[in-house]
């Protein structure tokens, strides 16, 4: 089973996977040759160069911000024997949707003004009016997700709740 998220930035992504990681979902790893941000965990993503990600058998990748990301078959495969998650962007879902008929794509929904005021405090005015910019562009796919789960402030017990129930459901009609 594969649960593919997607939204914009600052909707809980990583926080969901994190959490529903406590309930048994397995995280799959992308490969990347974006270097590592300051603070960011050194498992991430598996951090290449160039060179290296051209050699992985991916399933998916996509150039984003002059990197590369993809998921590598490795990675999906351990989706075939146990309950996995993955944030991708939307060209890599629509790969993926192509590729593993069981993915299960979601849409991880928040207010603007939640998204803004959940943006790290340093950020100038500037560069949160571009961020806003992008998140609108983002949110442009929730209506082609397959699901879409609020994670309105506060409320991320229900969020990670429904994406668990989604998960249930889907291996049920299998
Ligand atoms: N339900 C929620 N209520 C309040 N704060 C939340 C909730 N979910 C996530 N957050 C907070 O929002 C911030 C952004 O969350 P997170 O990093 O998980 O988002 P993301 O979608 O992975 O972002 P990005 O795409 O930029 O990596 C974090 O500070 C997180 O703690
Ligand atoms: N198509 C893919 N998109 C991916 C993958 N791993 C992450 N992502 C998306 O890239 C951007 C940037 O990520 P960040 O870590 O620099 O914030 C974001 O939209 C991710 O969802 C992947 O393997 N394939």
């Amino acid at each position: 089973m594969l649960i593919v998220l997607l939204g914009p930035t600052g909707s809980g992504k990583s926080t969901i996977e994190k959490k529903i990681g406590q309930s048994g979902i397995h995280r799959l790893r992308s490969h990347t040759t974006r270097l590592r941000k300051p603070g960011e965990s050194e498992d991430a993503y598996y951090f290449v160069k160039k060179e290296e990600f051209k050699k992985v058998d991916l399933v998916e990748s996509v150039l984003y911000k002059n990197s590369f990301f993809g998921l590598s078959r490795e990675e999906v495969e351990i989706a075939e024997t146990k309950d996995c998650v993955v944030t991708l962007d939307w060209n890599g879902a629509q790969q993926i949707k192509h590729r593993i008929p069981f993915a299960v794509t979601i849409f991880i929904d928040c207010p603007m003004y939640q998204l803004e005021k959940r943006l790290p405090i340093e950020i100038d005015s500037e560069k949160r009016k571009k961020i806003m910019e992008q998140v609108v562009l983002d949110s442009k796919c929730a209506a082609n997700c397959d699901y879409i789960v609020r994670n309105y402030d506060g409320q991320l017990d229900e969020a990670c709740a429904q994406i668990l129930e989604i998960c249930r459901q889907s291996k049920k009609s299998d």
